[in-house]
């Protein structure tokens, strides 16, 4: 994790149908050339908690909550790179499910994109971050997330208090 992307000047997010499963993939996923995506996850548990990761690094993030994820490597699929940054970062196998949303970083160019997805194998572990929190709807707002997640977090709030299935 590093600083030369920062969160901030958020679009308007973007839930959508688009299953990001492996096996269902459309012609967004294309390989990111000019390396300018960070991709995330929103992973939810069976009692439609989302889990929070808080950074340690750098400076200005550090005990700043975030969504599980990293940017995109040039030539990498933007799940590719999703289900890699799940790996390193908790050392969990994911499933990715439909899109959350995405926000513009503050860096001109980068953009934050997060999908919805769940845990598949192994119990999320800290391998980068300093503390995990499984958070439930009534509990988003406990922590203090990275400042370009505010309409991403909005838009969770909604889908978890929206009755029915989230995949
Ligand atoms: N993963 C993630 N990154 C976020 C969120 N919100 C937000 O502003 N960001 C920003 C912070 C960073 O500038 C950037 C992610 O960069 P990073 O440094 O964590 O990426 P990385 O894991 O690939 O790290 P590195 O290999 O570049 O060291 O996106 C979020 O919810 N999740």
């Amino acid at each position: 994790m590093n600083a030369d992307v920062e969160g901030l000047d958020a679009l308007p997010s973007t839930h959508g149908r688009r299953r990001g499963t492996p096996e269902d993939r459309d012609g967004t996923d294309s390989p990111v050339v000019k390396g300018r995506l960070v991709v995330a996850v929103a992973l939810l548990d069976d009692d439609r908690r989302v889990l929070a990761a808080r950074r340690r690094e750098p400076h200005p993030y550090a005990g700043m909550w975030e969504f599980p994820g990293g940017k995109v490597e040039p030539g990498e699929h933007e799940l590719d790179a999703l289900v890699r940054e799940c790996r390193e970062e908790l050392d969990v196998e994911i499933e990715v499910g439909p899109p959350l949303g995405e926000v513009g970083l503050s860096s001109p160019g980068w953009v934050l994109r997060v999908w919805l997805g769940r845990v598949t194998r192994q119990q999320p572990r800290l391998v980068e971050h300093d503390e995990l929190r499984w958070l439930g709807v009534a509990e988003l707002d406990d922590v203090r997330w990275m400042p370009a997640d505010g309409p991403l977090v909005a838009e969770l709030r909604r889908v978890l208090s929206t009755p029915g299935s989230l995949f």
